[in-house]
């Protein structure tokens, strides 16, 4: 089913103002910092938090409209949820965890847990359809969570932080598993996350919200190459500023000037990603036209690199590796110069 939806919730003094559409078969990812207004959407989709304002509509059906004092509860939405605070019933055993929805809808008790038995088998564990949720490993749980969630063939399926609370190898072949499934499912999917990896993986679009509005959507690769804010930026490993373009030369807003290799015109964004730079003791000769002196901020160890935070005009980060940095022995509060190809920059109108 399609999801057309307008959300507008008050908490307190936060608000969330929201326009969340799906296409059935698609898959949309929330995607923002805490605190930002996610689960909240998410909420009001099933309607565990009615609105303050907006609409909801899924398949053409009204589901909450304030205005015209519609409110459908949850339990009559064509929805499938997982939540983490309630992932399953704890008294019940896999295969009725499953069974529980379709039996809430009317199915008789025999043919819902043969349906519930197949779900299982779908998500790889007909073994464990005897066993309690506590006799369960946290990946299982989140598989019989989606197989409860699917199994009364919803039209719109809400994953909150599905992969979360697993560790890092059973998130990898979870988040595997959870995509093969997205993709054989029908309805409409809206995934919330804040790791970035997860919505590229599993999202075919992205909503980023931050402070109870959308900042950017779009599909996650034009976002990855386009970011609009900090927030976006540094998530998808970026530098980003905002300037004016006059030919190859963009006057930052905040200050500084970046030549890129394509002239522009006007507002524009430019990026680099930041193992596009490289640090010296000295200031190079003969180096590309990008070079600014720079004093050390901060350096944080990575996988197989070092991202170092700088302070300058402008500001930015710079991921080098283990042997540039005992080389240059950099530490913070020390000045270095940085350069960046011209050709490494990334310019776009805003
Ligand atoms: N029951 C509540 N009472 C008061 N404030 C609330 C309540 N629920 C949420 N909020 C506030 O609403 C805002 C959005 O919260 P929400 O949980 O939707 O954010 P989120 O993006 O899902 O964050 P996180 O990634 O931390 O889960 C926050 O500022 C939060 O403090």
């Amino acid at each position: 089913m399609t999801l057309q939806s307008n959300l507008t919730v008050h908490i307190g003094s936060f608000t969330l103002n929201a326009q969340v559409d799906v296409q059935p078969g698609s898959t949309l990812a929330l995607l923002g910092p805490n605190g930002a207004g996610k689960s909240t959407a998410l909420r009001a989709l099933a309607g565990l938090r009615p609105l303050t304002g907006g609409v909801v509509e899924l398949g053409g059906r009204t589901l909450d409209d304030p205005e015209r004092n519609v409110f459908v509860p949850p339990e009559h939405r064509s929805i499938g949820v997982v939540f983490q605070d309630y992932l399953l019933f704890g008294h019940l055993s896999a295969v009725d965890n499953v069974a529980f929805g379709l039996r809430a809808r009317g199915m008789r008790k025999r043919e819902a847990n043969a349906e519930a038995t197949e779900w299982l088998d779908r998500v790889g564990l007909a073994q464990q359809a005897r066993h309690k949720p506590r006799q369960l490993s946290g990946g299982q749980a989140q598989r019989v969570a989606l197989a409860r969630a699917l199994a009364i063939r919803p039209g719109l399926l809400l994953l909150d932080e599905p992969l979360a609370a697993l560790d890092a190898a059973t998130r990898i072949q979870i988040r595997a598993q959870l995509r093969k499934h997205l993709d054989e499912y029908e309805g409409a999917t809206v995934l919330v996350t804040h790791d970035p990896l997860d919505a590229m993986v599993l999202a075919d679009q992205l909503l980023v919200v931050e402070h109870g509005s959308v900042v950017q959507a779009g599909p996650p690769a034009e976002i990855a190459r386009r970011p609009r804010t900090d927030y976006i930026a540094a998530l998808v490993g970026l530098n980003l500023y905002r300037g004016v373009a006059n030919g190859v030369s963009i006057k930052l807003d905040d200050g500084g000037v970046l030549t890129t290799a394509h002239p522009m015109d006007g507002a524009v964004f430019v990026t680099f990603p930041p193992n596009a730079v490289s640090l010296h003791k000295n200031r190079p000769e003969g180096s590309p036209r990008n070079t600014w002196l720079a004093e050390v901020a901060g350096i944080e160890q990575h996988a197989d690199t070092v991202r170092v935070r700088l302070n300058g005009t402008p500001d930015l980060l710079a991921d080098v590796t283990t042997a540039a940095v005992a080389e240059l022995s950099l530490t913070p509060g020390q000045q270095v110069w940085v350069t960046v190809k011209a050709t490494e920059t990334h310019a776009y109108p805003i």
